[in-house]
């Protein structure tokens, strides 16, 4: 679904990527994880095309993006910080949202009433809790039936109720054979629904594997123990 060849990409002096190479497939559900500054939201943009790469080569369902940018209707994309417009109100954007997507005839709306997005349908989006905020980002990320899901941090600001709303429905989403891939700092969040770890440090893939490897490799159950006994004692 997602091929990344040796991506990389520098800022300046700084080589936030360095030479990355990923396979994504249908149905899989993986978690980018590592260290502040280790790249994973530069690569998660990359692959959204908000961010060029420096070098090298991705595509989307057999499609080059740089050559053809119709691939971003089929990925629903929840960021970390959501630059959502401050003056408009929570329903507008949804009115919005809908009108330029007129081409998704069946809408999902499990997570928009899953979180009571009506409720707060009058408020302005600049007026929005950090948790409404997310909510809201969730509820159109699912709302057009996207094929992948990109979830940057998709929990950090929600209660615990909606948190288990949001697992049950990625689960659902992925046993519909769709992709997700997600970052957390939080690795009690991913437990149970991730079925592959991808671990960057530095720019680089430190590992890249499935949880049944995890769990054979380091006899732990839990996700937190896993990563902590897969990473060099001094890293830890
Ligand atoms: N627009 C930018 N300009 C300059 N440097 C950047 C820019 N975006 C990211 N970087 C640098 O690239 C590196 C990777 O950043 P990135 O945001 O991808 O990390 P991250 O793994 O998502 O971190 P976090 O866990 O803190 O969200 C960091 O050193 C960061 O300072």
């Amino acid at each position: 679904m997602i091929s990344i060849k040796d991506i990389s990409k520098t800022f300046g002096k700084q080589q936030a990527l360095k030479s990355i190479n990923l396979e994504f497939k249908k149905g899989e559900c993986v978690a980018l994880i590592g260290p502040n500054g280790s790249g994973k939201t530069t690569l998660i943009k990359i692959i959204l095309g908000l961010l060029f790469p420096t070098s090298g080569n991705l595509t989307v369902n057999g499609v080059n993006i740089e050559k053809n940018v119709d691939y971003r209707a089929d990925i629903g994309y929840m960021p970390q910080m959501s630059r959502l417009p401050e003056n408009m109100t929570v329903a507008q954007v949804f009115a919005l949202m809908k009108r330029l997507r007129k081409d998704v005839k069946e809408l999902d709306t499990d997570i928009y009433e899953a979180f009571d997005i009506d409720g707060m349908s009058k408020k302005g989006l600049g007026k929005l809790s950090g948790g409404m905020r997310q909510k809201v980002s969730a509820a159109l990320a699912f709302l057009f039936n996207p094929d992948i899901l990109i979830l940057d941090e998709p929990t950090a600001a929600l209660d615990p109720v909606s948190n288990e709303n949001l697992k049950q429905k990625i689960s659902r989403v992925l046993a519909d054979g769709k992709m997700v891939i997600i970052t957390s700092h939080n690795l009690s969040d991913l437990d149970g629904i991730v079925d592959r770890v991808i671990y960057l440090m530095d720019g680089e893939v430190y590992f890249d594997k499935s949880i049944d490897e995890l769990r054979s490799s380091t006899g732990e159950e839990r996700l937190n123990k896993m990563i902590v006994k897969s990473l060099k004692p001094q890293l830890v």
